[in-house]
């Protein structure tokens, strides 16, 4: 059947420009498999303006690969309608000339393929007509979305190995001390209860030995009696460890996260354990699931609007995860307050969210929106406003634009591996 360009047709403001802001944001030195989260990181910030004179905001990772994609589509935007969401990746599809093929961002998400990339900038320009067309209706995001299912969203609280200060004392201080054994652990994470109120934790793990991250989740569980708990590796270990780690935090764990890499070898564990396992590393795209589902290689899929192309995939995803009785929960990368706001408002309009959602929020210190958010009792309200609830503060995106303007480009593509061998030289990614 011959498509139909809804754009000509479809009613609604269009859109005249839009502004595309890269910026680098202070990031602490968090451990993962890979390496080390480098001083600051990059994200993109995408202001819609239709006009009506209303503009809508997205985010989205600000690397390199994802900047030359996000120009084009910006290019090629104006006169586009703000509700023809489907016609915006039909002109992706169009104008995204992307190529894949290596790792992702920080090596933590799975294979990196063009389609992929393209549904990661798309993602920001999708929330960012949907916060315009909010706000031109007078609506919030999730009323677009079929309506909230719930007042608040539930967070965990997102545990990392980590030092104090990135090495040579670059970048910003935060106040953390460094966090290096089952002590450091459970006093990071008492310290995030104390200031967000969580009930539920996930430990990066991957970062040391399997049996020193066994005795962490161990002393997570007895400090915090009969909380959710989860480990995450991000793949770093062979079908044999990761039966071993299940057999050992059987009875513990709430889900143990992409153990090993790849879906046979996840169906492999998730066979010979009852411990069920999530990801998001090898459910990323519609292409994989037949395999994982069928296998029976994911119990949870964690998904991520970033990299499934936005809130209404998002919410795809959860109704196909729903037909197989696989859980869904959210995964999430460094972020600020703007995918925060989508975060929740996707969060509030999913029926089936089983499990307290992952964020990185609580370790930024620096942020876009004029009134970042707070966590009580380790939710975030819903906002009922127009849009997603945000407003960005304008000094400091130039501030922290400007800090991307004057990197000399060292940072402005996120690399932890590079990142861990400033400290450690000759440094390769974990493996047990
Ligand atoms: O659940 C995950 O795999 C992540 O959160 C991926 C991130 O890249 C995390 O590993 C990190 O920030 O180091
Ligand atoms: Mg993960």
């Amino acid at each position: 059947m011959a498509e139909v360009t809804a754009t000509e047709t479809a009613p609604g403001p269009r859109i005249t420009h839009v502004r595309l802001t890269p910026v680098l944001i202070a990031d602490p030195p968090l451990l993962n498999t890979t390496g080390v989260h480098q001083p600051y990181t990059p994200r993109l910030i995408v202001e819609i303006v239709t006009e009506g004179g209303v503009t809508g905001v997205g985010e989205t990772y600000g690397d390199t690969k994802y900047l030359v994609l996000a120009r084009a589509l910006a290019d090629a935007l104006a006169g586009h309608q703000v509700a023809d969401i489907n016609g915006l990746f039909t002109l992706a599809g169009r104008v995204c000339h992307a190529e894949g093929g290596g790792l992702d961002v920080g090596g933590t998400r799975g294979v990196e393929t063009a389609e992929k990339l393209r549904l990661s900038v798309v993602s920001a320009f999708e929330v960012a007509c949907l916060d315009a067309l909010g706000k031109t209706l007078g609506l919030p995001v999730h009323a677009l979305l079929g309506g909230k299912v719930r007042d608040s969203v539930e967070y965990s609280a997102y545990l990392f190995y980590r030092w104090a200060e990135h090495p040579g004392g670059v970048g910003e201080r935060d106040g953390w001390a460094a966090a290096l054994d089952p002590a450091g652990v459970v006093e990071q994470a008492r310290r995030l209860v104390e200031r967000h109120g969580f009930s539920s934790f996930k430990l990066k793990g991957g970062v040391f030995a399997p049996d020193e991250e066994i005795a962490a989740i161990r002393a997570l569980a007895e400090a915090f009696l009969g909380r959710p708990l989860r480990l995450d590796p991000n793949g770093a270990w062979s079908t044999e460890t990761s039966l071993y780690v299940a057999r050992e935090l059987a009875g513990v764990l709430e889900y143990l996260e992409d153990p090993t890499t790849g879906t046979p070898a996840m169906a492999e564990v998730a066979a010979a354990t009852g411990l069920p396992l999530a990801t998001n590393m090898c459910v990323t795209t519609l292409a994989e699931i037949p395999e994982a589902f069928t296998t029976g290689a994911v119990q949870v899929v964690l998904s991520d609007h970033h990299y499934w192309g936005g809130l209404h995939r998002t919410r795809e995803l959860a109704a196909i995860c729903r037909t197989f009785g696989v859980g869904v929960s959210m995964h999430s990368n460094f972020h600020l307050g703007v995918s925060l706001a989508a975060m929740t408002q996707v969060a509030a309009a999913v029926p089936h969210l089983d499990h307290a959602c992952d964020s990185h929020y609580p370790w930024s210190t620096e942020d876009v929106v004029a009134e970042p958010f707070t966590f009580e009792d380790g939710r975030i309200e819903v906002s009922d406003a127009p849009g997603l609830g945000v407003e960005l503060d304008r000094d400091r995106l130039e501030f922290l634009h400007r800090r991307w303007l004057d990197d000399d480009g060292s940072l402005r593509d996120r690399d932890d591996l590079a990142a861990m061998r400033v400290a450690r030289p000759g440094w390769s990614a974990r493996r047990w």
